[in-house]
């Protein structure tokens, strides 16, 4: 659809971009990114044969773009500009038809049926049908916006140009807008060209991005080959963490501000548990970052309250997560900022453990039965379904983990809840083998993230070394008081 060849050219002889290259294809979502002032707009004007070239070529439809006429060219390529802010006084309607200028023919340029059904669809598409009579300078950004967009989708073009079309609009606008034009590339294989500064939308949306710096080609690609953290921060100058999108596999960048880290060091300790009614509850006076199985609010996470709550051996509900959070709720928590598990055990037969080690320090919490004992080697001959917590082991770290030593935190403290139920030979009822667990167990890893790095925590790794024995210690301490209590 457009091919750009070894394209240099600027202003006044001084140029701005320089060789740059690349092909879009028809329906193609193609985004263009770089630090300001380092040549997006520029680039985007030649495309719109607006701003001559002083060496190399563009070809639109196989025919170099500044062979087309102005008229021919504007039915083939809209401009969506940078919104200026400057005053109109056209009315929406007038605004939008000013779009069908370059399908007009004939001296007087009447408006055609067609034209006029062309200017009432792209209204009702983007949303300004029910202002066309209003003058734009009654309009918020947003609405002018998408009067614009309407204008340049009235012109029925082959080739979108968009200059930061996001610009000026909230976040759900935003969102509409770029599904909008998205759907557009799909079902009307438009070609889109847009400039964006917003690095995660630019993910989000595009096929592929160009990322310029300082007028000439960093790379192209798809979004996960350019959206790195190496590309960006060495292009912006400017420290990012890559992280992940929560449902699409799309790379998204945060800023790290400085301020952040500027804090008095906490330590989670016994000092911050405590028992309310039926619950444990632990209140960091920081947010932790959490990884659990918990049944409120499970998976990663910033969260700064901890509840294990006991409820009945026979506790059963439709949507165990919806009456835990109306129990969190009455019990005056928070539930959007609470990690919640429940437990049969009694809260009284809690184990807590505080171990200081080399420059970092960890704070156990179990609660630990094992009347619904399983050996996970034959769960295939117990039935399923919901039942609360036996053994629940939060562990709580003094320090900074990688994402790795997260993971390897639960496998550890997993092995060491097995290897306690092998000692104290306890059985699977079902089957009479050694049991490894229970059905319903429950763990947790949160840390402070400041102090020491923690790289690892394997079973022999400094921070796997202190999980290991103490996470054993407590589940077998827990474990043995629970039986004394069933035994009384
Ligand atoms: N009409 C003009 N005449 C002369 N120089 C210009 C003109 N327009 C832009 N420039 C210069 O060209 C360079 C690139 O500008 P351009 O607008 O293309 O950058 P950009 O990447 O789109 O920036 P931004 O992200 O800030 O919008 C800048 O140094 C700018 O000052």
């Amino acid at each position: 659809m457009l091919a750009v060849k070894k394209v240099t050219g600027g202003y006044k002889g001084r140029n701005i971009v320089k060789d740059i290259n690349f092909n879009v294809q028809a329906g193609e979502f193609f985004g263009i990114l770089g630090p300001n002032g380092s040549g997006k707009t520029t680039l985007l004007k030649m495309i719109s044969g607006a701003l001559p070239i002083s060496k190399g070529s563009i070809h639109l439809l196989g025919k170099d773009i500044f062979s087309y006429s102005a008229k021919e060219r504007a039915r083939l390529v809209a401009v969506l500009p940078q919104l200026t802010g400057d005053g109109f006084s056209y009315s929406v309607q007038e605004t939008v038809l000013l779009g069908r200028y370059a399908h007009q023919s004939g001296l007087f340029q009447m408006m055609s049926q067609e034209d006029e059904a062309i200017v009432k669809e792209v209204m009702i598409q983007t949303g300004v049908f029910k202002f066309k009579q209003k003058s734009l300078h009654e309009l918020s950004g947003g609405e002018q916006q998408r009067v614009f967009l309407a204008q340049a989708l009235a012109q029925r073009p082959k080739v979108l140009l968009l200059d930061e079309p996001t610009n000026h609009l909230d976040l759900a606008y935003q969102k509409e807008l770029l599904d909008f034009i998205k759907k557009m590339t799909i079902e009307n294989k438009l070609t889109v060209i847009s400039v964006f500064h917003d690095i995660n939308l630019t993910s989000l949306y595009c096929d592929r991005i160009l990322l310029i710096e300082n007028g000439r080609m960093e790379m192209t690609g798809s979004p996960s080959e350019v959206i790195t953290e190496e590309h960006i921060q060495h292009v912006y100058q400017t420290i990012v963490k890559e992280h992940f999108h929560p449902t699409i596999p799309k790379p998204q960048l945060a800023l790290i501000p400085n301020q952040m880290n500027a804090e008095a060091d906490i330590m989670i300790n016994d000092m911050y548990l405590k028992q309310k009614g039926d619950c444990l509850v632990l209140e960091s006076p920081i947010r932790l970052k959490t990884m659990s199985s918990a049944v409120m609010n499970p998976g990663v996470g910033w969260f700064q309250t901890f509840v294990n709550r006991h409820v009945s051996k026979n506790y059963s509900c439709e949507n165990h997560h919806e009456e835990m959070a109306a129990f969190l709720t009455s019990e005056g928590f928070l539930p959007e900022n609470t990690v919640g598990m429940m437990t049969a055990v009694m809260i009284e037969d809690a184990v807590s453990e505080f171990v200081m080690d080399d420059g970092f320090s960890l704070f156990i919490v179990v609660t630990a039965g094992v009347g619904n004992a399983v050996d996970v080697s034959k769960g295939d001959v117990h039935s399923s379904g919901f039942l609360p917590g036996t053994i629940n082991t939060w562990v709580f770290i003094n320090g900074e983990l990688s994402d790795e030593a997260y993971i390897q935190a639960i496998a550890t403290a997993t092995e060491a809840k097995v290897k306690v139920l092998h000692d104290l030979k306890i059985e699977d009822p079902l089957t009479g083998t050694i049991a490894t667990g229970t059905s319903t167990d429950s763990i947790l890893i949160a840390a402070t993230q400041k102090g020491k790095r923690l790289q690892y925590a394997g079973s022999v790794a400094p921070l796997g070394k202190v999980i290991g024995p103490a996470v054993y210690r407590c589940i077998k301490k827990a474990i043995e008081k629970t039986r004394e209590r069933t035994v009384k």
